[in-house]
């Protein structure tokens, strides 16, 4: 089964379309056979999160809702890195139009993938802080291959998760462990992550991902699918609704916050540190 699922995942039979984008920062196959779509991120170096990356993971999932898609694994090209989260650059030195065009897509995004009705998980084939770890969570399952780093790292930068961040968090790991995790902005190793849930398996190597991944998908795929995503929409609608109804209020705290002089010190220090590595 697994070989055959990898041929059509390589595109050796015609079953496996790649799904027209408008630009190659994501690589998106549809299975025709199974309705299952791999949306890969590919943005090299980190798949930094600008607005382009975002624009182009929106554009894909608005599509996706007019497709057969029966469910997503969300993996990246990077060799080492699933995503480096937000780019820094988008948040250094912007104009206020800029900020906000750009949290607004990272807000529309967010609220397409949390709230997808399909399947949907998370291949971290590497690192995958901040943004990154924000995209895994709002998947509904997560794997990882060892030894990488995941987590809400924000405080250490001098900048601060919000609060749908941080529920997301919440949501998967509790509030107490959320709670000690945020504050202290720590980035936990792979088998840290798999023991306290913030995933929930451990790959051996990107092999073992992809085929945990697919497994996931077929038992998922085994189940009526509109008891499945009322179940799974019911649980996450709390959190959605929060940021739905405050999207103002929350890109105006974001644009406050990130237009401070401490914020963009912080900030130029953290970019000139990454350079410099
Ligand atoms: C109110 C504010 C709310 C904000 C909410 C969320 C905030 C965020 O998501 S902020 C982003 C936080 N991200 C990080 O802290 C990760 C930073 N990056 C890394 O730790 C490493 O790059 C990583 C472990 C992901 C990968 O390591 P390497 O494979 O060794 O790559 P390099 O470090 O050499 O990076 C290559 C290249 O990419 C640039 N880079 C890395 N991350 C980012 C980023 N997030 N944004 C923009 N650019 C990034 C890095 O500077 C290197 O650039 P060059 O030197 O020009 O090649």
């Amino acid at each position: 089964m697994f070989v055959l699922r990898q041929c059509l995942t390589l595109g050796t039979k015609s079953s496996v379309r790649n799904f027209a984008a408008a630009t190659n920062l994501v690589n998106v196959k549809i299975n025709e056979d199974t309705g299952v779509v791999i949306m890969e991120l590919n943005k090299p170096p980190v798949n930094s999160l600008n607005y382009e990356l975002l624009e182009a993971m929106h554009r894909t999932l608005v599509k996706l809702e007019n497709e057969r898609c029966s469910g997503m694994i969300l993996t990246s090209s990077s060799p080492n890195t699933f995503s480096a989260g937000l780019d820094l650059l988008e948040m250094y030195k912007p104009t206020v139009d800029k900020a906000r065009k750009f949290w607004g897509m990272l807000q529309n995004t967010w609220i397409k993938l949390y709230s997808a009705p399909y399947p949907t998980v998370a291949a971290i084939n590497g690192h995958s802080p901040a943004g990154g770890c924000l995209l895994a969570m709002s998947c509904e399952y997560r794997i990882m291959v060892p030894k990488k780093k995941i987590g809400l790292n924000e405080t250490q930068l001098g900048i601060v998760a919000p609060q749908w961040f941080q529920d997301c968090m919440k949501n998967i790991i509790g509030s107490r462990q959320a709670e000690k995790a945020l504050i202290a902005g720590t980035l936990f190793s792979s088998e840290e992550a798999a023991k306290i849930g913030l995933i929930d398996e451990l790959a051996t190597d990107k092999e073992d991902l992809m085929k945990k991944a697919h497994d996931f998908m077929d038992e998922q795929l085994g189940l009526p699918p509109l008891a499945r995503s009322t179940v799974k929409i019911g649980f996450r609608k709390d959190t959605l609704n929060r940021l739905i109804n405050s999207r103002e209020v929350d890109t105006k705290y974001f644009i406050d916050f990130i237009f401070q002089p401490k914020v963009q010190e912080s900030l130029e220090m953290y970019l000139q540190a990454l350079k410099k590595k």
